[in-house]
């Protein structure tokens, strides 16, 4: 299978009114070559991932549960990805036995911002993780950021602590 995580999933939450040369849709395995880590590095360092290591983990990542819903935008007439944002949902035994989504890796290019781009993305999720019945939702951010993401119903409610090994 090409497609990340099933598209007919995500077909409802996606906003109708986007421009008609974008397609919001689930990751796919030819999008190494439609520029995906280079939009990734526009958000962090990705690293030295040649086509065998990017399919080997896509494929790890699709078969895997809980389930990585990666959404992006493709750009259909340069037939290249300008946008990417990450649900992953995350089981628990608390909440009875519920499920909490984390969204992450939230990118647009850079010619593509300001367009509602990110918007699109976090819509999206946010609907798809309401429907996929997660009790609640978080992410991680720079402080410049709060305002974006409260847009979407993002509250500002906790510290955030990390420890980086690499
Ligand atoms: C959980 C995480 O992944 S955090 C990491 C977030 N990603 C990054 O920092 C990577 C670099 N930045 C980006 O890719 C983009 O700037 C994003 C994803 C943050 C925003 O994407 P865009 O498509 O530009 O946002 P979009 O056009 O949908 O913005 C909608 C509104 O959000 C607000 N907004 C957008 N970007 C910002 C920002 N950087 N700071 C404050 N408010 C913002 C504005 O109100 C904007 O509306 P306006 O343009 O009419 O003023």
């Amino acid at each position: 299978m090409s497609s990340i995580f099933d598209a007919s999933l995500l077909a409802p939450h996606v906003p109708q009114d986007i421009p008609e040369n974008l397609k919001v849709r689930p990751l796919a395995k030819d999008d190494f070559s439609k520029g995906y880590l280079e939009l990734l590095g526009q958000l962090t360092a990705v690293g030295d991932l040649d086509q065998e290591a990017f399919e080997k983990r896509f494929e790890a990542m699709r078969v895997s549960v809980p389930n990585y819903h990666i959404v992006v935008i493709e750009d259909i007439n340069s037939q290249k990805v300008v946008g990417s944002a990450s649900l992953v949902v995350e089981m628990k035994f608390i909440h009875g036995a519920g499920s909490r989504g984390r969204v992450e890796d939230v990118v647009v290019s850079s010619e593509m911002r300001r367009q509602k781009l990110g918007a699109v993305l976090l819509k999206t999720l946010v609907s798809l993780g309401k429907s996929l019945g997660v009790y609640k939702m978080s992410l991680e951010c720079v402080p410049d950021l709060l305002p974006f993401y409260s847009q979407f119903g993002f509250k500002d409610d906790c510290n955030f602590m990390t420890q980086r090994f690499q």
